[in-house]
């Protein structure tokens, strides 16, 4: 019998290299998770996501699966793994952020949340529960408690009935789980989420609260959502001080390749972000060397490889100038090289601090290379 999470080695500080065994395969830690939201990591194949970015476990969410394809469809597909070929890991959220970013006239009650579709305006009602059947029904190997995301900034009474609601939340996610076991025979690691805003006491209690719950793994979430930097930074140093050690640590939705590095450092190994495909669109390529904007008239003639440090095959069958030309020509192979790009920059970010932490010296490298990966090119 595996263990869930196996940590292979420690740093001088909280920095960590460990795996995640699931039913779908190992997940080398720290490790970057591609957003694959509708069921898709936008622009880009199955195929390339395994062979050439080697993403190891991806995610989907819980919000837009219910809204479409639905769960009749996805059930009948036996589950997202077979809806969408992919045999590694999958995570889900559980769509209490998305209900609260994307979809329009929510009420929010102890029971839950009803709110409007984005898609065609017709009403839902989402609770702990109908979330934990969701994502039973979706499939994913790691899913997530049904939470509500604190929103930024808030007044601490506020952010204190919030972290209150997603524990009592809580509670009902593991009693529904406890009552309702997978449906496709492979297991499902539910994973808790630390609220309580910008406030140190709030998320002591909280970090307290869900390392309490004995979950396979712990995440942090109410993070990401337009506080400073060091604001992110303190709540997960002193967040990550808090849950234990033997349990992966999970900081959702961040962020950019510095925030990355930082928060290994902090001791976080699971992050997920939107940011290299969300970039990508936007021609902003992410490098060893820093920041790449392609639209920028400076490459026009730069017929040199797009990323000479890259790992990826689009790296060295394109130059410079023609993915500029492609920007500018609005063509759609642009957002596929970019997306492609970023996503092998991503994976290989973590897996290059991975060695690092394995060969001792992490906190040496962090801080030459953090300079280095925020340089505007
Ligand atoms: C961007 N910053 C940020 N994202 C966040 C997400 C969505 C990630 C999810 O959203 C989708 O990507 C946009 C992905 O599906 C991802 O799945 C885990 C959060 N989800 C929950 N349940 N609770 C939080 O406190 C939370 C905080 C976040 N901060």
């Amino acid at each position: 019998m595996h263990s869930f999470f196996e940590i292979e080695k420690t740093s001088s500080g909280k920095a960590r290299a460990g795996k995640i065994t699931t039913d779908h395969g190992v997940i080398e830690t720290p490790i970057f998770m591609p957003v694959g939201t509708v069921a898709s990591v936008k622009t880009v194949h199955q195929h390339e996501l395994k062979e050439d970015i080697k993403a190891q476990i991806i995610l989907g969410n819980t919000y837009h699966l219910y809204l479409r394809p639905g769960m009749e469809i996805m059930q009948e597909a036996g589950g997202l793994h077979q809806f969408m070929n992919w045999d590694r890991p999958i995570l889900t959220d559980s769509g209490g952020y998305q209900v609260f970013s994307l979809s329009s006239s929510r009420k929010m009650s102890e029971e839950g949340v009803k709110f409007k579709s984005h898609i065609d305006g017709s009403y839902h009602f989402i609770s702990p529960e109908k979330s934990m059947e969701i994502q039973r029904q979706i499939g994913a190997d790691i899913f997530m408690a049904f939470d509500e995301c604190t929103p930024y900034p808030c007044e601490y009474n506020q952010a204190k009935l919030s972290m209150e609601l997603t524990h009592r939340w809580l509670k009902r996610c593991i009693d529904w789980t406890n009552e309702n076991k997978e449906i496709y025979g492979h297991q499902q690691h539910l994973f808790p989420i630390v609220q309580g805003s910008t406030y140190s006491d709030l998320r002591k209690i909280s970090a307290e609260v869900i390392a309490e719950a004995g979950a396979d793994g712990n995440a942090i979430g109410g993070l990401s959502v337009g506080e400073p930097e060091e604001e992110m930074y303190r709540i997960t140093d002193e967040v990550t001080d808090i849950l234990p050690k033997e349990k992966p640590r999970y900081l959702m939705g961040v962020g950019t390749p510095w925030n990355i590095i930082e928060s290994i450092g902090l001791g976080i190994d699971m992050m997920d972000c939107v940011m290299p495909t969300r970039n990508a669109r936007n021609a902003m390529l992410f490098t060893w060397q820093g920041v790449m904007n392609m639209k920028n008239k400076k490459w026009e003639k730069d017929f040199s490889p797009l990323d000479e440090f890259g790992t990826s095959y689009v790296d060295r069958d394109y130059s410079k100038a023609y993915v500029r030309h492609l920007f500018v020509a609005k063509e759609y192979l642009a957002k596929q090289i970019a997306s492609i790009h970023n996503l092998a920059f991503y994976l290989d970010l973590v897996k290059v601090a991975r060695e690092h932490i394995i060969a001792g010296d992490f906190y040496e490298w962090k801080e030459q290379i953090i300079p280095q990966l925020r340089q505007r090119l």
